[in-house]
């Protein structure tokens, strides 16, 4: 039961390690990232309700994570295949489509709560 605590807590050690690294690497997630710090600071100056901080907390989470992916995909592609490839190609296409997904909705979500607020 320790080890298997023990076990659990060295992964979640090394997800935060990915988490740090992704941030200090990725210029886009940096973007996203100082965007979530602007609607943050929005949520603050208008006290959007608990169900709003929900959302938009879930909607940055979305994008990020998805970011996050995305980088992995684009790494492992690059690793396995650095040349020129039509299938790398559409890989990584495919992969940066489920991140815009996840941007459309994020915003959809931010216009939704912010709408109220500024109209
Ligand atoms: N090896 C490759 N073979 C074929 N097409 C590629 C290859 N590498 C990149 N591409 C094309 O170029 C696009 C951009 O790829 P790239 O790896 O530069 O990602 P990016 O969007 O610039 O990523 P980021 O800005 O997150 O680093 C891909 O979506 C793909 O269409």
């Amino acid at each position: 039961m320790i080890s298997f605590i023990k076990g659990r807590l060295r992964g979640c050690g090394y997800a935060f390690k990915g988490a740090i690294l992704l941030i200090k690497t990725e210029p886009s997630i940096q973007v996203q990232v100082t965007i979530g710090i602007i609607m943050t600071c929005l949520g603050l100056y208008f006290k959007i309700s608990s169900f709003e901080w929900m959302l938009q907390i879930f909607a940055i989470g979305l994008v990020m994570s998805t970011e996050g992916m995305n980088t992995a995909i684009e790494a492992i592609a690059d690793f396995i295949h650095p040349d020129f490839h039509n299938k790398i190609g559409f890989i990584k296409d495919i992969a940066a489509g489920a991140v815009f997904i996840a941007a459309i909705t994020a915003v959809c979500i931010g216009v939704f709560i912010y709408w109220p607020y500024l109209f």
